[in-house]
């Protein structure tokens, strides 16, 4: 729950007592329309949130009417050089106040004359509204607590904005080398703060304020505008009711200077939890759970970015962050310093600073030692246009995805900014390093928080996952999930949910395995579950629903045409209990993966039946004497490990009879069931890679100049993003429509709009991925962006499960046929 402004106030505390007379004889004097009647009541309470300057709220009564104002002074007692100053602050308010439509509290008075209260103040205006104590916005809709983040960015950024040379705050600060210098200011409090035996410095600290000063990025050498100095969500008041801010509090440390130390501080929340009632510093709601509706820290960066024209803060990030809780650890210590003294206006509730300043340090060391810590591009804002556009839930039409499905799609969004975008630098380098077929640990670790996020095996439809659910749970009971198998089979999507959701997948190449949700993988547990016997469905299909192995298909042979099938020439021959496979495959994907452990193996039982009874699909488990694995094969040099696409050779390699799906001859019957929802699950995630390409098109667009001006403003770009625009949404339509009527039809019946949208969407994909490389010059067609592997990707699936010439075939057939009936 919000705090009404009201609801902070208390008694003055016994240090912070001042001659009430004297105040109200000099504000009747000086502050316009104070009553000045001796027959006025004047009561002053103090604010108990807050440890800088001490505030009071004066309460003046008079003939029935209540005035009230607020008043901010310089706390008793020794203090800190260049601490507390409220002349600046009254300078900055004043300023913006009159000059600006920041919304600040208008100032009355500055008072210099400590005779009057024993330390200089100033009045403001009483604003009378809410202030969030808690970042997690408790007891709020979601909807609300995501206008409240994404309004305090924009306010942030139009802070920033403000010209300050034009309201006349040019010499406000030294706006050059402001980190430097904040390194150095806080550096010299701390050592203040602590020299005291009762508190002793921390080495750490000192270690952070060196390596602070070793990464101070290049922007701060030029300077900027306002910063705040101590922007967070509780110095701010929002309106009574509306979710906009109606004023800007305690500029005590606000100056000139670079900007980003306001928005850094102003995330911490998502990094640490600091609350003076614990005893120490936790968890941010990033590392713990970002309470529903608030938007992801990329998210909030995004608002502001994007409101101030500030580029994405990606490379300097770990520095801002750092300097913050470093700065805070400062702060924090100077308050314990002060409440050792006596005069910390927090009271009590200062006792715990001294410790929390010692686990800031830590937190600070935590966050500097983590390998990724902001997705390297912002967040797709056509994303969050689509959330905002269904999230009022009133909207109707065929393709609006429902409440469930777009749940799970924020989660899924999140889950890819905070966890995917951030570690697809370290993936890479695995995979580009002499250890490229390894698995790298934190995709195991992010695979068992997916799993914990409800986000695991999305792409079973419900039916079959009814159907593994009477065979593998209510009957044996053997599946050792803990309990928990429901979350092994999914979320009980149909086809079209699962697209909504399949396509945000598709923007990383990474981001699949990790929601077990990856090709080949899905495929053959669709196999699995759909044609496998009970015992099949033991040995191979549990393992991979619960992510503990992979999976290989092995079909293409590279002596044949194999785009049809009836050419291949791999025998599985009966002997005995035993059939012996023999052949040369290649294009296996995955079966490079150390995690491969069965292959799916198509070939010939009958070599003398009717064309298609020939084939027959037999589950080879890849440790199999005779199995040789022979090379990797690369797509335009990407050999995507630690995946991989093997060439295989089988040599007299013999497994038992019993590993025969369906029976002899089923072969073709089986595939047809694999490849309707395998091919769209290649289509939606070229949906995604496409808003990806999108949306690093803009970017690049937006911040690139060429021949004096913005590649965005080039007439030429215009007309291209304007038609990949129309190209992507046709396709996602085809896409999505392909997608229901699999639900509603049944595969034989959707074949032909699943063959249009299969020759449609990587088509699509390559014209925008292409134009975006176009739009990056040489760095999009390196592998310093995810473009050229996106790219290679989609081309590949031209080919990959048929290539188009054969789905044009059976499109063209349906037509035809439709043309005689
Ligand atoms: C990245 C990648 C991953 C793959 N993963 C797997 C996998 O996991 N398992 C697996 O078994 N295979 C896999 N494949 C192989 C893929 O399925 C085959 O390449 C595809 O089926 C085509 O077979 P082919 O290469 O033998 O081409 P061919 O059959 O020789 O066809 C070559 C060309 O002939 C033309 N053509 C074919 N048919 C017609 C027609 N009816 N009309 C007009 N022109 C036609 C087309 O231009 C076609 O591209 C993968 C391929 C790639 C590139």
């Amino acid at each position: 729950m919000a705090n009404s402004t009201f609801d902070l106030l208390g008694q003055v505390q016994a240090a912070h007592q001042f001659d009430h007379d004297s105040l109200f004889h000099y504000a009747s004097a000086h502050v316009p329309g104070f009553p000045s009647s001796a027959a006025s009541t004047f009561t002053v309470k103090q604010f108990g949130h807050g440890q800088s300057n001490p505030t009071f709220l004066l309460e003046v009564g008079n003939g029935g009417s209540v005035k009230r104002y607020v008043l901010r002074k310089k706390p008793p007692g020794k203090l800190l050089q260049s601490a507390h100053a409220v002349d600046r602050e009254y300078q900055v308010l004043r300023a913006l106040g009159e000059r600006t439509e920041i919304p600040v509290p208008k100032v009355f008075c500055l008072c210099r004359d400590a005779s009057v209260i024993g330390t200089d103040f100033y009045i403001m205006e009483f604003l009378e509204g809410r202030i969030f104590i808690d970042p997690k916005l408790p007891g709020l809709a979601p909807e609300r607590r995501d206008a409240i983040y994404r309004e305090t960015a924009r306010v942030l950024a139009a802070l920033h904005s403000v010209d300050v040379d034009a309201i006349g705050l040019g010499k406000y600060g030294r706006r050059n080398n402001y980190c430097k210098r904040q390194v150095e200011r806080w550096t010299k409090q701390y050592i203040a703060s602590t020299g005291d035996s009762r508190y002793p410095g921390n080495p750490k600290m000192l270690e952070l304020a060196h390596w602070l000063q070793q990464h101070i990025p290049s922007e701060d050498s030029s300077g900027e505008g306002i910063v705040h100095g101590d922007f967070r969500i509780d110095n701010v008041v929002f309106h009574p009711i509306e979710d906009r801010v109606i004023g800007i509090l305690d500029w005590e440390l606000s100056t000139l200077g670079n900007q980003m130390t306001d928005v850094a501080y102003s995330c911490l929340a998502y990094i640490v939890d600091i609350n003076h009632e614990n005893q120490q510093v936790g968890k941010g709601f990033e590392l713990t759970r970002i309470p529903e509706g608030i938007p992801s820290q990329a998210e909030y960066l995004a608002e502001y970015c994007s409101a101030s024209g500030k580029p994405w803060p990606a490379a300097v990030w770990k520095f801002y962050i750092s300097l913050a809780m470093f700065r805070g650890a400062a702060i924090y210590a100077g308050i314990y310093s002060r409440w050792l003294m006596g005069n910390a206006s927090g009271g009590e509730r200062a006792r715990n600073t001294g410790k929390q300043a010692n686990d800031l340090v830590d937190s600070a060391w935590a966050y500097i030692a983590r390998k990724a810590v902001l997705p390297n591009h912002p967040p797709d804002p056509i994303a969050r246009d689509y959330k905002k556009q269904f999230d009022g839930g009133n909207e109707s039409g065929r393709f609006v995805p429902s409440e469930k499905v777009l749940k799970l799609r924020n989660r899924l969004v999140k889950f890819m900014e905070d966890h995917i975008y951030p570690m697809e630098n370290e993936f890479y380098k695995l995979a580009q390093s002499s250890s490229r077929w390894t698995v790298h640990p934190e995709e195991e670790s992010l695979k068992e928080l997916a799993k914990k996020e409800g986000l695991w095996n999305l792409w079973i439809p419900f039916d079959s996952a009814e159907r593994a659910k009477k065979l593998l749970f209510d009957e044996s009971n053997r599946m050792d999930t803990n309990g928990e198998h429901d979350q092994f089979l999914g979320a009980g999507l149909s086809n079209l949910e699962y697209g909504y959701l399949c396509e945000i997948m598709g923007r990383s190449v990474w981001a699949p395995q990790v929601f077990n949700c990856g090709a080949p993988d899905t495929g053959n547990m669709e196999v699995l579950l759909r044609y496998g016997n009970k015992e099949q469905q033991l040995q191979w299909l549990v393992p991979l629903l619960q992510g503990k192995i992979r999976s290989g298909f092995a079909m293409t042979e590279p002596q044949v045409a194999s785009s049809d099938a009836t050419n291949i020439e791999c025998s599985i021959k009966r002997e005995g209990d035993s059939y012996v496979i023999n052949g040369r495959k290649w294009w296996t994907s995955g079966a490079m993966d150390p995690r491969c452990k069965v292959l799916i193996v198509m070939g010939k039982t009958d070599f003398t039946a009717a064309n298609h009874k020939q084939q027959s699909m037999i589950l080879v488990d890849i440790q199999t004497p005779g199995v040789h694995i022979k090379r990797p094969l690369t797509v335009f040099g990407f050999d995507d490990a630690p995946h991989g696409h093997a060439e295989v050779v089988f040599d007299n390699v013999r497994v038992p009879a019993k590993n025969i799906l369906l029976g002899e001859g089923r072969g073709f019957e089986i595939a047809q069931g694999r490849l309707g929802p395998g091919r769209l699950h290649h289509c939606m995630r070229l949906i995604g890679a496409s808003e990806r390409g999108m949306q690093m098109m803009v970017q690049r667009a937006l911040s690139r100049r060429a021949f004096g001006k913005l590649i965005a403003e080039q007439g030429s770009f215009r007309s291209d993003i304007a038609k990949c625009r129309i190209e992507l949404e046709k396709t996602r339509l085809l896409v999505l429509e392909a997608a229901d009527q699999l639900d509603r039809l049944g595969n034989k019946k959707a074949r032909g709009t699943i063959a249009m949208a299969k020759v449609a969407a990587p088509s699509m994909a390559l014209m925008v991925l292409d134009t975006a490389m176009q739009v990056h010059g040489a760095a999009g067609v390196s592998s310093d962006t995810v473009l050229a592997h996106l790219w290679a990707t989609a081309r590949t699936l031209r080919i990959a499960d048929g290539p188009d010439e054969v789905h044009l075939g059976t499109i063209a057939k349906l037509e035809l046929q439709r043309a005689k009936l």
